[in-house]
């Protein structure tokens, strides 16, 4: 490998030429899309216009601080620039290479084995916009080396939100990313492999090789909560990609004000997945048989649909509503405009054999009338989710009848609270997840073409259910670590998640290289292993990071805290989440200008981080207070603890009162 930050070097003085031959022609691009002009079309066309045009623009906003490319492969005969967009000159020569674009496949995986047609890889160098170095790997000869500049990207301090990966993706990741369409992966991977960054990368190199498909049906990203979100949420935009829906299990499934908490044993029967099964039966057992012939008008005479007839109907549409998946199934309310539309049918057949002809706007009159209503409402009544759960879970018979075979009395009786209105009802984030999947049950839930779900380890099954009833034919990126699941239902193996979730089949993939921790900290965080999550294959750090790791006896927590600001970078005190308080007035009375981490996410450069919100979140230095109260705050707090040890980029402080959990003890 060759390395140079000499100013004076031709490569570099022609490398700086064409990267400022790139912004003038992103620059230029910019202009021409302005430009574009929807003279002589319709309003409907222009509209559509503007709508292209704004996207365009907004994909090809340049962010002062990204330079239009980040690395270079030469073939022997052609050399390519790779960035984060495609950039072409007036004559429409490519100047930048899409770095999801297949040409630029060879920049991620080419190694000394397989060159992948490259006699060399070019990684730049960049402050503050500025090309300052580069770095030369020739492919087929000797051995891969390791990249400086990747090791800088790594080690770089952290503050603010997530960033983009693109130009150190590792070809590990790359074969993640670049997975086709059609095929659903599931990645286990330790802590600060990357899933995160690849699950959003790969999002965006479907758009733009899916683009068409997936525009229309849409790619929607799942994420544990706000705090998480805000953190990835520029990522898909800096790679050009805004229209992809970002939210939480719990905004798609808020079809109920959630006002209460519900008792771990409570949560996790209300996430099993034979919830679906009552719910399903409480739905369509509200279905009652036709007791009586029906007489419908229809082109000024009644014609009486008789009873038997009635009763087949209906049980041909209950059959449908158990058929396949959410997409073809017959839903409830469908199936009550469609019996409404069996007797009209049956009443026009009978007014045809009599020598008459109804048109289709009399048939579906017919369907309206008050008789097919009345019988309809009889025995295929209407239902409300929210009313239809808050029964079942407030009157023991309703329940008993759903439940019956199902549950058992003991689980009944857990499932239920006492009788009270719907309005004001103390609705859990479990209750609102069983309303979701009645509202399923009702209607067809709309669906995205492909779904990328982060932290799946956490999933219940009824969860999993809700994020693939919006997937529609799609596919599934699901990225987790079963050693950080936090949650009462979590599983020990990936199955009952990928069941749930509607694709059994799918492939786990472990990823674990790890970018995020270092070495000394891992092997420290992976003693809880055995414990956790035994049979998981163990992360190795991809540097060792030498006097990473310091565990003392307690505090003063303002002393460590103010050794840490010493260095740049944000710092991240993470304690149980009953210690908030008293952390945080520890530092403030010190004068640190400390800030609690929110539910939104947000937090400044010194943030008090409950134990409970520190997943998928990671800072420069990191200090644990208490692992003992953190492990011992809930049932799986071996798990958080293992989460909130995996969280620092170059340093972990284990500030702890003699009693650290046995495993940790040297
Ligand atoms: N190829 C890479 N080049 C540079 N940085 C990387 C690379 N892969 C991962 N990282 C960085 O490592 C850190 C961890 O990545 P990420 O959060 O995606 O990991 P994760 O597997 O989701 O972790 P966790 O399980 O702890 O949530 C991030 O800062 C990310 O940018």
């Amino acid at each position: 490998m060759r390395e140079t930050t000499t100013a004076s070097d031709p490569v570099l003085t022609a490398e700086r030429a064409h990267l400022a031959h790139a912004a003038d022609c992103l620059t230029a691009m910019r202009a021409a899309t302005y430009a574009v002009v929807d003279a002589g079309v319709d309003a409907w066309a222009a509209e559509r216009l503007g709508a292209a045009r704004a996207d365009r623009l907004r994909a090809l906003a340049a962010d002062p601080g990204v330079p239009p490319f980040f690395g270079r492969t030469d073939t022997g005969t052609e050399t390519f620039h790779i960035g984060r967009r495609h950039v072409r000159d007036t004559d429409g020569t490519p100047v930048v290479i899409d770095w999801r674009a297949p040409m630029s496949r060879p920049f991620y995986r080419a190694s000394a084995a397989d060159p992948q047609g490259l006699v060399r890889r070019r990684r730049f160098g960049f402050a503050g916009g500025e090309l300052t170095s580069y770095e030369d790997e020739l492919l087929g000869v000797g051995d891969d080396v390791s990249s400086r500049l990747l090791e800088q990207e790594i080690e770089r301090p952290r503050s603010g939100p997530m960033r983009d990966i693109v130009a150190t993706i590792q070809p590990e990741q790359d074969a993640i990313v670049r997975a086709p369409l059609a095929e659903s992966i599931c990645v286990q991977g330790a802590p600060g492999t990357g899933k995160t960054a690849v699950g959003l990368h790969r999002a965006a190199y479907l758009l733009y090789t899916h683009g068409g498909q997936l525009a229309r049906t849409g790619v929607l990203v799942v994420g544990p909560n706000r705090a998480f979100l805000r953190y990835i949420e520029q990522v898909l935009p800096t790679l050009g990609e805004v229209d992809v829906d970002q939210t939480t299990v719990a905004e798609l499934t808020a079809r109920v004000p959630v006002r209460g908490t519900d008792a771990p044993g409570v949560a996790v029967l209300k996430g099993d997945a034979r919830m679906a099964e009552v719910l399903h039966r409480a739905l369509w057992g509200s279905i009652a048989k036709p007791a009586d012939d029906v007489q419908v008008p229809m082109t000024g005479r009644r014609r009486r649909v008789p009873v038997e007839r009635l009763k087949r109907y209906v049980d041909d549409l209950r059959r449908r509503g158990r058929a396949g998946d959410d997409q073809q199934v017959l839903h409830h309310a469908a199936g009550r405009e469609r019996l409404a539309m069996l007797l009209a049918e049956d009443a026009r057949r009978q007014a045809e054999a009599a020598g008459g002809s109804p048109t289709d706007a009399e048939t579906r009159r017919a369907a309206r009338s008050p008789e097919v209503r009345a019988f309809c409402d009889a025995v295929w009544p209407a239902r409300d989710a929210a009313e239809l759960v808050h029964a079942l879970l407030t009157n023991p018979a309703v329940l008993a009848r759903a439940a019956r075979g199902v549950l058992d009395g003991g689980e009944q009786g857990l499932l239920l609270r006492p009788a009270g209105p719907l309005r004001g009802a103390p609705w859990t984030e479990a209750d609102a997840v069983l309303v979701d999947e009645v509202a399923g049950l009702l209607e067809r839930t709309a669906g995205y073409g492909h779904v990328v779900v982060d932290e799946a380890q956490d999933l219940s099954p009824m969860q999993c259910r809700a994020i693939a009833r919006r997937l529609a034919a799609g596919s599934l990126t699901v990225l987790g670590d079963l050693a950080q699941a936090t949650s009462p239902w979590s599983a020990a193996d990936w199955s009952r998640t990928l069941v749930g979730l509607g694709r059994p089949g799918t492939a786990v993939r472990p990823l674990t290289r790890g970018y995020r921790v270092p070495g000394e900290v891992l092997e420290y965080a992976n003693r809880l292993l055995p414990a956790i999550a035994p049979g998981l294959p163990v992360a190795t750090a991809v540097r060792r990071g030498t006097g990473s790791l310091r565990v003392r006896p307690d505090g003063p927590l303002p002393d460590v805290v103010r050794e840490l600001a010493a260095t740049p970078g944000s710092i991240g005190v993470v304690c149980a989440d009953a210690a908030v308080a008293e952390v945080t007035g520890a530092l403030l009375a010190a004068g640190l200008p400390a800030s609690v981490l929110g539910e939104d996410g947000d937090a400044g450069l010194l943030a008090v981080v409950p134990a409970t919100l520190a997943k998928g979140l990671e800072f420069d230095a990191v200090v644990v207070v208490d692992p003992a109260a953190i492990a011992a705050a809930e049932p799986r707090g071996l798990h958080r603890l293992y989460v909130v040890l995996t969280r620092a980029v170059s340093t972990l402080v284990v500030l702890h009162t003699g009693d650290l959990p046995e495993l940790l003890v040297a």
